[in-house]
């Protein structure tokens, strides 16, 4: 059982604060869908909505075609999981996990059985005599699923339900996550505001920033098809120009900027006012002979071994530093620093946009 949410022109304001602003998002049932964003752009006003705890000042959401205007926390099908778990440490695993059922009156034969049946979908078949005290974090992660699935939700909003846990497992863990909600179907709604979690887990992210959903894309499209600066700052690295458009034809354009006339794609929404070209390290290459566009000369200053890759940082004559990412497979050679090397990018691969870096 899953359902879909409709979120239309929802806002919510704190006094004269406006948290979240014009909301617009239709997720559909059975998605794995994040908001992304950094610290106060209003991601956990928006789950907080959705849940039942605030009431939007403005706009109308939908769980399964039903308006919840009105509607309590406890009257809407949906589980909330924090990254506080707030496991009771006194009951057994099993207790823990069917603690909701028990309070809905079901036996306790069928209460172990589902909990049983809920540890083996979480991957922890042998846990249910175990007490809390006995597993690992991510184990206690696990647990609290199961706990949320077992009230049959339609629909999971998990705010930052990682963010307690060490970086190796909190890697193992959203695999976990997303192998968790494929075999239950139900819709989840994650926050977020590491990138990497939010791409590696999502069918979809929907990008904040100061309480505006900026973009709502599928993973791939958030990260190489960024609607404004913001977005593509915020998922990703970049080397950043001025300049100005001219000649844009067939969604490319010239790029005219201090070191010459470059070319790019031309963002849809970089019609007017501050725009800039970005393009990721990745898709940076140093070369000893300029290439035919889109190529800046500059002077090895740094060299930084990141362990997969490396970062080559090179100084133009006025002093941008612009970053090149070769992959440490041994195909490339690492520039000396001091070495006078070209840095250039295929067009395909640079995007004018809206300069919205503001990052909240
Ligand atoms: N009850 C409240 N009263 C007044 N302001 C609030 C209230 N709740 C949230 N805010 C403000 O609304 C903005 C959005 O808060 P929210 O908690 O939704 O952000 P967030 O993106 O989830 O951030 P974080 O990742 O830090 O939790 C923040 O500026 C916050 O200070």
């Amino acid at each position: 059982m899953s359902a879909g949410i409709d979120l239309q022109n929802v806002s919510c304001d704190f006094g004269n604060f406006r948290a979240v602003d014009n909301a617009t998002v239709a997720i559909k049932p059975g998605e794995f869908f994040s908001f992304l964003g950094p610290s106060g752009c209003g991601k956990t006003t928006i789950l907080r909505m959705i849940s039942g705890f605030i009431e939007p000042t403005a706009g109308t959401i939908k769980i399964g075609d039903k308006d919840m205007k009105g509607q309590r926390p406890n009257q809407r099908p949906t589980a909330l999981i924090f990254q506080n778990l707030a496991l009771f440490p006194l009951m057994s695993i099993w207790e823990n996990i069917s603690f909701g059922l028990e309070v809905r009156g079901v036996d306790k034969a069928t209460r172990r059985a589902k909990a049983q049946a809920l540890l083996e979908m979480v991957d922890l078949p042998g846990a249910a005599d175990k007490m809390v005290s006995q597993l690992s974090g991510g184990q206690k992660q696990r647990v609290a699923i199961a706990r949320a699935l077992a009230v049959e939700p339609a629909v999971m909003l998990l705010d930052e339900p990682l963010s307690a846990l060490d970086l190796k497992l909190r890697q193992h863990m959203r695999a976990e996550l997303r192998a968790i909600q494929k075999r239950t179907g139900v819709t989840f709604i994650y926050i977020t505001h590491d990138q990497g979690e939010a791409l590696a887990m999502s069918d979809r992210v929907g990008v904040m920033s100061q309480g505006r959903i900026q973009q709502v894309a599928n993973p791939r499209d958030i990260y190489n098809n960024p609607v404004n600066g913001f977005v593509a700052s915020f998922v990703g690295e970049n080397n950043i120009f001025t300049g100005t458009v001219t000649n844009p034809a067939g969604g490319m354009a010239g790029f005219d900027t201090a070191f010459g006339m470059f070319r790019a794609r031309l963002g849809e929404q970089a019609k007017s006012g501050n725009i800039k070209l970005y393009v990721r390290p990745e898709h940076t290459i140093l070369s000893e002979t300029a290439a035919a566009e889109n190529a800046v000369p500059v002077t090895v200053s740094e060299v930084s071994f990141e362990g997969a890759f490396i970062a080559v940082h090179g100084k133009t004559a006025s002093g941008q530093t612009i970053v090149a990412e070769v992959r440490n497979d041994g195909s490339a050679t690492v520039p000396e620093i001091g070495a006078a090397r070209f840095a250039h990018f295929n067009a395909a691969h640079a995007s004018i946009l809206p300069d919205t870096t503001a990052v909240a």
